[in-house]
Formats: structure tokens, sequence, C-alpha cells
């Protein structure tokens, strides 16, 4: 299968603490990839540089064989690429459904002069996030909520709420740091029967993740940091019973 994400030699200082450095590592298409590594280890960096969000000191992102590095980040949603955040990035006083638009929206990149005149491009737009909407909550079962305020919503509904609006614009490459973080046993495995869902559909996913037994039940292959380097990578089996892996997590019941 061909690569569609390239790592190459990423590296961010933050004045004197490299916080990922020299990193190497290749997605295919269909893949999941999982990026684990003790706290500080540089994941998030990692994330935030591969989106765009911020840029590397040194190094490089391919995507699609073309350079990611140095593009703004809405230019990511029209290749196909989007993320969801550690912190959960919904707007609480707009309902669910709007929500999930606004990531259409994105997009379809609907601009504010012909929004304000409902040109009919407009309109065709807005049929067109609404039904990619209403597709999307059916799936993560959020059809029911449509019109609540985001706000009111559990935490965990929240963060299907967030996955949904990731996923509306059918992205190839989707970034998911700590998806799982905060959900419990029954909302984690919600959220995985999702990303497997999708995963059938061909889309590739990159997830940071803390929680073992999800990482070891979604990911073909495995990214372990530590201290900003990449101490291993192999499949969940490999990476359980690779010896570094086990002493970066002394102390932690990682496994
Ligand atoms: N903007 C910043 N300025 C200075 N240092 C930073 C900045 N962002 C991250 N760091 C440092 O870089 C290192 C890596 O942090 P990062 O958040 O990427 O780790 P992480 O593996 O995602 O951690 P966690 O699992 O706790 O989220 C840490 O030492 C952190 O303090």
């Amino acid at each position: 299968m061909a690569n569609l994400l390239e790592v190459k030699q990423l590296t961010k200082k933050f004045g004197g603490i490299t916080a990922v450095d020299r990193i190497d590592f290749s997605l295919e298409e269909g893949e999941v990839v999982a990026v684990i590594g003790p706290n500080g280890a540089g994941k998030t960096t990692l994330f935030n540089m591969i989106s765009c969000f911020i840029p590397p000191t040194s190094g490089e992102v391919i995507y699609k064989g073309e350079r990611l590095t140095g593009r703004k980040i809405f230019e990511l949603a029209h290749l196909g690429i989007s993320r969801t955040f550690q912190n959960l990035q919904i707007f609480n006083n707009m309902t669910v459904l709007e929500n999930v638009m606004m990531g259409v929206h994105v997009k379809l990149k609907t601009n504010v002069f012909s929004a304000g005149f409902r040109l009919p491009t407009v309109k065709k737009n807005e049929e067109i996030a609404y039904q990619l909407a209403l597709d999307v909550l059916e799936m993560v079962e959020l059809k029911d909520f449509m019109y609540k305020k985001a706000g009111n919503l559990s935490y965990g509904l929240q963060k299907q709420l967030e996955f949904a609006r990731a996923i509306v614009y059918h992205p190839q490459l989707i970034l998911l740091d700590e998806p799982m973080a905060g959900l419990n046993d029954a909302e984690t495995n919600r959220m995985a029967g999702y990303i497997k869902e999708l995963k059938k559909k061909g889309c590739s996913f990159l997830f940071v993740e803390h929680k073992m037994a999800t990482v070891m039940e979604l990911a073909d292959r495995i990214i372990v940091m530590d201290f900003g380097k990449k101490i291993a990578e192999g499949t969940p089996h490999e990476i359980a019973r690779n010896e570094k892996v086990i002493s970066a997590y002394l102390g932690e019941e990682a496994f």
C-alpha cells in the first residue's frame, strides 16, 4: 500500500527543551497508527506539527507525496485531513447540529459575503452540510440530541460530538489526540467502534492515547516516544514485549 503520510526527521525545540527529536515514521493508506509515551514525551507537540498548528524547528511532513509542512491550518480540510484536540473544541452555545455543520462549512468554504446575501451556492452548501451532518449524527448516535445545546451534553457525548465534527466532511486521514480521555468503559467501546467502522470504509487514523487496552485493540502499528525521541515502533504484540518500552513505563501500569 502507498504511504499516505511521511514524517521525516521532525524536530521541535522550545528554548532549551527538545520536545520532539528527529522523529521518522510513515502511515499507509487505511492504516491505524497509535503514538504512545509517558507524559511530556512530545506526542501533542508531534501532532501539532503534523497538523500545521506549529512549525517544526527542522524536518518535514509529507502527505500524498506533497509537503504538508508550511501550509495553513484551513488547507488541511481541503487535503482530506482532520483532527481533534485533547481539550474539547466544541461551541457550547450552539446546537449539536450546528456544531457538526460548522465542520462541513470549513470544507465548503462558504464565504461571509455570499452567506450574508443568501446566494444560491450558499443555500446549496447548507443543504449539503445539513445532509452530511445528519448522516454523521446518525452514525455516532447523536441524532436524538441534534437540537440540544452542545454545552448541555455529558462529557462523553461532547467527545462523540467533536469526533462527529472531525469526520463529517469525509476526511481520509483523521488525527485524534486522546480520543478516549475521560470516557468510561462503555463510551470508550463506542468510540472504538466508530473508529473501526471508518477504518473499514478506508479511513486512516493517527491517534495519541494513554489507554493501552484501546491502543492494543485498535492500532495496526504503534510508535513509542520518550523524551522527544522515538524509542520503538511495531505491532501491538511487538511493543508489549519491547524492553525499552517496558522500562520507559516503569512504575506505570501500561500494559
Ligand atoms: N509551547 C511550549 N513551550 C515550551 N515547552 C513546551 C511547549 N509545549 C510543550 N512543551 C514541552 O515539551 C515537552 C513535550 O510536551 P507534549 O505536550 O508534547 O508532551 P505529551 O507527550 O503530549 O504529554 P501528555 O501525554 O502529558 O499530553 C514537555 O516537556 C512540555 O513541557
